[in-house]
């Protein structure tokens, strides 16, 4: 079965924002931007806006979609998909993550990221060149 995962790359002062997962997830300790699994019903943008309200307790608009990655992990594959968001308003209260960095650019390639993270680092970093 295959579960659908939306992640914000959210945006502020040139730097975005990124979670690591804490010792009691799936895929712990390990660097992930955050969001979840679409529930029954939900568009992916009402998903990623509902999670990061819960996990994060911040406000964000969606504003452009990556490429979705699908990505096997041993009992379970994921399709994990993108969209760049800008910050709106919220002082971030973590609930389920250890910590938060927000990284410049340069950096992020510095974190051990959830393998399906990485094609998604891959792409939004060779947008930041184009534009
Ligand atoms: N939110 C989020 N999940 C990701 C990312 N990359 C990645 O592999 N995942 C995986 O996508 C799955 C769903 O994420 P989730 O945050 O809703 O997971 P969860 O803790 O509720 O699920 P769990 O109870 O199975 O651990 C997890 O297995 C997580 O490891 C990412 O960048 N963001």
């Amino acid at each position: 079965m295959l579960i659908k995962v939306t992640c914000a790359i959210i945006e502020q002062f040139g730097r975005v924002l990124i979670t690591q997962r804490s010792e009691t997830m799936t895929q712990a300790l390990l660097w992930e931007f955050p969001g979840g699994k679409i529930e029954e019903g939900e568009t992916e943008t009402e998903c990623l806006t509902r999670e990061i309200t819960e996990e994060l307790n911040l406000i964000v608009t969606p504003t452009q979609r990556l490429t979705p990655v699908q990505q096997q992990y041993p009992t379970y594959t994921i399709e994990l998909i993108p969209y760049i968001c800008q910050y709106n308003r919220g002082t971030i209260q973590l609930a389920e993550h250890k910590t938060y960095h927000w990284v410049t650019l340069a950096d992020l390639n510095d974190y051990a990221w959830c393998p399906a993270d990485l094609p998604i680092v891959k792409e939004y970093l060779s947008l930041q060149l184009t534009v």
